[in-house]
């Protein structure tokens, strides 16, 4: 049995990458989303084991310390990690997984898997970007002004993916990324 895709999906907060990948799962249910581990708090709505797996910083250094995490990063003060059991496992069942993650996850991850998928999605705009996190409403000003500065810094390590998509439409998009992982089953892999 040939291994599953492993996709990276990463770009600036409030681009949709929520969106376009709660979209993506209903129209491909055979694809696996990694549920990440973060100290952020839950967002109204938000579910444990769902949209994250909410741990206190303590349990979160324990998962560092406990090889538990393919990766994980500092981003806007709290810590996000993928737990690397359940990737590892998904790959060697043959099935694909996304991966929703920052740039400097999604760089490390590249080390580890340079064969994965990075597809980095931008907004039609910067006035835009700013827009859907305000419209959004989950975030205060000060947090939104943070995030939109690393989003510049985030969009200037572009050039290490190996996709850009841009999210103008969600449907527009989700076809684009249905295309490219479609596109990555047929490819010839090549071992050298
Ligand atoms: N490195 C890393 N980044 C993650 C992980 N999970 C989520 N993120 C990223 O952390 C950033 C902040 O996520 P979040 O607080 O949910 O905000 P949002 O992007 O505005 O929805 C986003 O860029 C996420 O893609 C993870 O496991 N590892
Ligand atoms: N293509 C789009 N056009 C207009 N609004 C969008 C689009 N994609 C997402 N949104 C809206 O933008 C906001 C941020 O989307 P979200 O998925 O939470 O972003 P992210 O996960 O990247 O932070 C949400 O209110 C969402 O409904």
């Amino acid at each position: 049995m040939s291994k599953g895709l492993l996709i990276v999906l990463s770009g600036p907060s409030g681009v949709g990458k929520g969106t376009v990948c709660t979209e993506l799962r209903k129209r491909m249910p055979e694809l696996v989303y990694s549920v990440s581990a973060t100290t952020r708090q839950p967002r109204l709505g938000e579910e444990n084991g769902i949209n994250y797996f909410f741990k206190s910083r303590e349990q979160f250094l324990g998962m560092i310390e406990n090889d538990q995490l393919l990766e994980y990063a500092e981003y806007v003060g709290n810590y996000y990690g993928t737990p690397r059991d359940f990737v590892e496992e998904t790959l060697a069942g043959g099935k694909d997984i996304i991966l929703e993650i920052e740039v400097q996850g999604a760089l490390k991850v590249k080390e580890k898997f340079p064969e994965g998928v990075f597809v980095f999605l931008l907004p039609p705009s910067l006035d835009e970007l700013k827009g859907r996190i305000q419209g959004r409403g989950t975030e205060n000003q000060a947090t939104i002004d943070h995030r939109m500065s690393v989003a510049a810094y985030e969009i200037g390590l572009m050039e290490n993916y190996d996709y850009a998509v841009v999210n103008d439409e969600i449907d527009l998009a989700c076809q684009r990324i249905q295309s490219i992982i479609i596109a990555e089953h047929c490819k010839i892999r090549k071992s050298c």
